[in-house]
């Protein structure tokens, strides 16, 4: 079987597509992947380094505002557009996939398109409980959309027979990993509690400051920390933090610019603080792991207050919004789950209750059935 996988720009999009990547391989040694990303997105590293084929093409987003400026740039993502959709027509015709899965982003947009029209069989992953502006473009056009949250089938109107609830992939391959045990983890001791910070996939300067505000009594406290600041911005925080008391001193709080394989940390962390990107979600639900949720207010819809408000509605995590999100604030919920151990337990409970530990080979048997549709 050939199956060609597209979405990117952020790793909430990469990753579930690399879930079902990796499943399908375990599942099939002969099956035969590409995956079609752009140059600028995320993908362009993590996809290479899974050793999976790997194809760009030129594709951009549109802007929201319509200035002149704002104007200018949607007709050279138009212009772009169209392009795309005969580069994509391109890579579908030597491919020829058995069936396409997009999961979002603006370069699923020409792939997924272009694949329906080329009369392959399309299913999209939709990771929010909101209808991204390209999986809502794409939905007249493919064959199945396969969602993560219940409550989005509201929004589908007359496409509503054309979607499925699968969960996140993403989750399932967070649970089933067959890991070592380990007992250090960057140095640090998993037998004892350990909080990672970070801010979705590409780093969040308000979370990144309100850790810097933080440290002077962070560092005291003597908790185990994981702090993930993002490449783009990790060399100025480790100078802040560097001047206020050099790292190398404090042992016990362990700065990275990214982490490559996050499933060996999420395994073995006791406590989140984190954005409510889609595919994080997944991956603290079906863990189980305490959460304190900083949805970004940048986002479409505020689709990230939906997404930690599921949680949060199942006492499973703790809701910090940015506008009240400071150094103080950050230590006052920190201490308030590092140190009760019946919290972090309760709040585990309630998290897993939430996690969706099928969901790749959900999204798999729908891929499947489509095929098998195309054939009849
Ligand atoms: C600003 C923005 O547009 N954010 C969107 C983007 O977020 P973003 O890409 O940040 O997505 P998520 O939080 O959903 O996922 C981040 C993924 O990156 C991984 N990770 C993160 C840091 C790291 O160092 N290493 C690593 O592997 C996480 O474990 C997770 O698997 O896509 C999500 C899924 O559609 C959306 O819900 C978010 O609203």
């Amino acid at each position: 079987m050939r199956v060609l996988l597209t979405g990117g720009g952020t790793g909430g999009h990469i990753y579930p597509a690399l879930a079902v990547a990796r499943r399908l391989q375990e599942m099939d040694s002969e099956v035969e992947l590409l995956y079609v990303g752009t140059k600028r997105g995320l993908e362009s590293t993590i996809v290479p380094r899974e050793k999976i084929p790997f194809k760009t093409i030129e594709v951009e987003g549109f802007m929201r505002s319509l200035n002149f400026e704002g104007i200018k740039y949607n007709l050279r993502s138009v212009h772009l557009f169209l392009k795309s959709i005969s580069e994509a027509k391109k890579i579908i015709r030597t491919f020829q996939p058995d069936v396409v899965l997009g999961t979002g982003g603006y370069v699923s947009a020409p792939i997924c398109y272009a694949a329906s029209k080329e009369g392959i069989a399309t299913v999209v992953h939709e990771q929010n409980s909101f209808l991204g502006l390209t999986n809502k473009f794409l939905l007249r056009y493919i064959d199945r959309l396969a969602i993560s949250f219940d409550d989005i089938y509201e929004q589908m109107k007359k496409y509503q027979e054309k979607v499925v609830f699968t969960g996140n992939p993403r989750a399932q391959e967070v649970n089933s990993a067959n890991l070592p045990m380990i007992d250090h983890v960057l140095g640090l001791d998993v037998t004892k509690p350990i909080a990672l910070i970070f801010g979705g996939s590409r780093g969040a300067p308000k979370i990144n400051q309100a850790v810097v505000e933080a440290y002077p009594i962070l560092r005291t406290r003597g908790y185990q920390i994981i702090f993930v600041p993002g490449e783009e911005h990790y060399k100025k925080i480790v100078k802040q933090l560097n001047d206020v008391s050099p790292l190398a001193r404090n042992p016990h709080f362990v700065v990275r610019p990214y982490i490559d394989h996050m499933i060996d940390i999420l395994r073995n962390v006791s406590v989140i603080v984190s954005r409510s990107g889609a595919t994080t979600i997944a991956e603290i639900t079906v863990l189980g792991i305490p959460s304190v949720l900083i949805p970004s207010p940048y986002v479409t819809d505020d689709h990230q207050t939906k997404n930690a408000q599921s949680l949060v509605n199942n006492e499973a995590a703790i809701l910090l919004k940015e506008d009240q999100l400071s150094g103080k604030s950050l230590l006052s919920k920190l201490d308030e789950l590092m140190n009760s151990v019946n919290k972090r337990s309760f709040m585990s409970e309630r998290a897993r209750e939430l996690g969706q530990p099928r969901a790749t080979d959900q999204l798999i048997q729908v891929m499947l059935d489509e095929v098998k549709n195309k054939k009849k």
